[in-house]
């Protein structure tokens, strides 16, 4: 009996090689590998294969030389049709092509039932992921038992946060329609209220990451949070003379008008739910209304420093050789240099959070 050489059909994935050997019957008598320089094994070799193939009944055998090192385990399945040999590349990387020499041995064609291009297969290993993903994601969630309670004081904070800054949005606007700029001054006394009891809410955005609810950073929610506070507490809440100045409402509207997208959009994040264009609203109105917030408290600040240089209010005892008291203005002066550092470290985040937010919805769309 003289020794034939197989018809093979190859396909690649990023980490594997489909080889199909047209043998019906077959009995691989031995599939190995052999190493070759370097202890980098880029060799297969079927040997003896007895079957039936395009020539009858006879011994088959083939080798192959692959572009880059394989793994050295094979596995190898016969059928009444033919050999399906499965191969793991030694490093996740498309091939340009399967066998180091460049011209293709003549028993060598692409296997068009398994073929797929380089991005095919990568939406292929995208999916894949993503179903191990989701899977696991599902079996973590299913094992807790206490999810059901937490979605529910979340899907209640985000629920009364934007009852709450949709009553300061309304109120300013209304006001402002009927009064104009008169509306201005009187924002503080109108809406502070309010804005007192969403603030001292909003503390728990910084217990919430730290208590596991939410992905949340911890550092970008204190910030937020403590930075949002000063103004409100310190800088409008204890210095009558700022209560009156326009600041005030500029600083409100701003922060309302985010707060009025974002907390629904976490209220439907709560029921697993989506509006795309609340995602988008809430992902994109941060770009101008976060530098213009900030822009707006730091004029606060300003226009506060000589109040506090004036009343000596929260103003720090001295000795009486290092002088009377140590204004608070110093300390509100070393603040206005948080705040930019601030901006900046929150603007990173949020843009981050955008970008991987579209990034993920993007992929989810092909
Ligand atoms: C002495 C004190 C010193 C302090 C010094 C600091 C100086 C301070 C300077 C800074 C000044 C800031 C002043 C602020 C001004 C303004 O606000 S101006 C108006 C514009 N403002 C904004 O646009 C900011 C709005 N705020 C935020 O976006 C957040 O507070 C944030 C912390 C900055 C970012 O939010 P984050 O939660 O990190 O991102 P998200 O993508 O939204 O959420 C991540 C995931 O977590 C889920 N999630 C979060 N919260 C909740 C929730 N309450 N309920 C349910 N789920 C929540 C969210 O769904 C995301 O999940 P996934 O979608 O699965 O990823």
């Amino acid at each position: 009996m003289q020794i034939l050489t197989p018809h093979v059909y190859w396909a690649q994935r990023h980490g594997e090689i489909f080889l199909r050997v047209e043998l019906s019957d077959a009995k691989v008598g031995q599939t190995s590998t052999s190493i070759s320089c370097c202890n980098t094994i880029n060799y297969i070799i079927l040997s003896t294969a007895q079957g039936h193939g395009a020539k009858g009944d006879n011994e088959y055998e083939f080798s192959l030389e692959f572009l880059e090192p394989v793994q050295p385990e094979i596995n190898h399945k016969s059928t009444q049709r033919q050999v399906d040999i499965k191969i793991k590349k030694q490093e996740e990387r498309w091939w340009d092509r399967l066998t180091l020499q460049e011209k293709k041995p003549l028993f060598l064609a692409p296997d068009f039932d398994r073929w797929l291009d380089e991005s095919d297969a990568e939406m292929e290993l995208q999916a894949k992921e993503e179903k191990i993903n989701k899977i696991s994601v599902e079996s973590r969630v299913r094992k807790d038992p206490y999810l059901g309670l937490k979605k529910g004081y979340l899907f209640m904070y985000n629920l009364v946060q934007f009852l709450g800054f949709s009553w300061i949005f309304v109120n300013m606007t209304v006001r402002l329609f009927i009064l104009g700029q008169d509306s201005f001054y009187d924002t503080f006394h109108t809406t502070a209220d309010m804005m007192y009891f969403c603030q001292m809410m909003a503390v728990l955005e910084v217990v919430n990451p730290l208590l596991g609810l939410v992905k949340t950073g911890f550092f970008p929610a204190m910030i937020q949070v403590a930075g949002r506070n000063v103004i409100l507490f310190v800088i409008f809440g204890s210095v009558e003379e700022m209560q009156n100045k326009p600041v005030v409402f500029f600083v409100f509207y701003l922060w309302s008008t985010i707060e009025i997208f974002r907390y629904p959009f976490y209220m439907l994040a709560c029921i697993n739910t989506e509006w795309k264009l609340l995602t988008w609203l809430r992902y994109s109105l941060w770009i101008p209304l976060y530098p213009l917030g900030v822009i707006a408290e730091a004029v606060a600040v300003i226009q506060s420093l000589p109040i506090f240089d004036e009343t000596r209010l929260f103003s720090l005892p001295l000795p009486a050789m290092l002088g009377h008291s140590l204004s608070f203005s110093y300390s509100l002066q070393l603040y206005l240099v948080l705040m930019f550092l601030g901006l900046f470290i929150n603007f990173r985040h949020l843009y981050k959070q955008r970008r991987r937010r579209f990034r993920s919805r993007k992929r989810k769309v092909h």
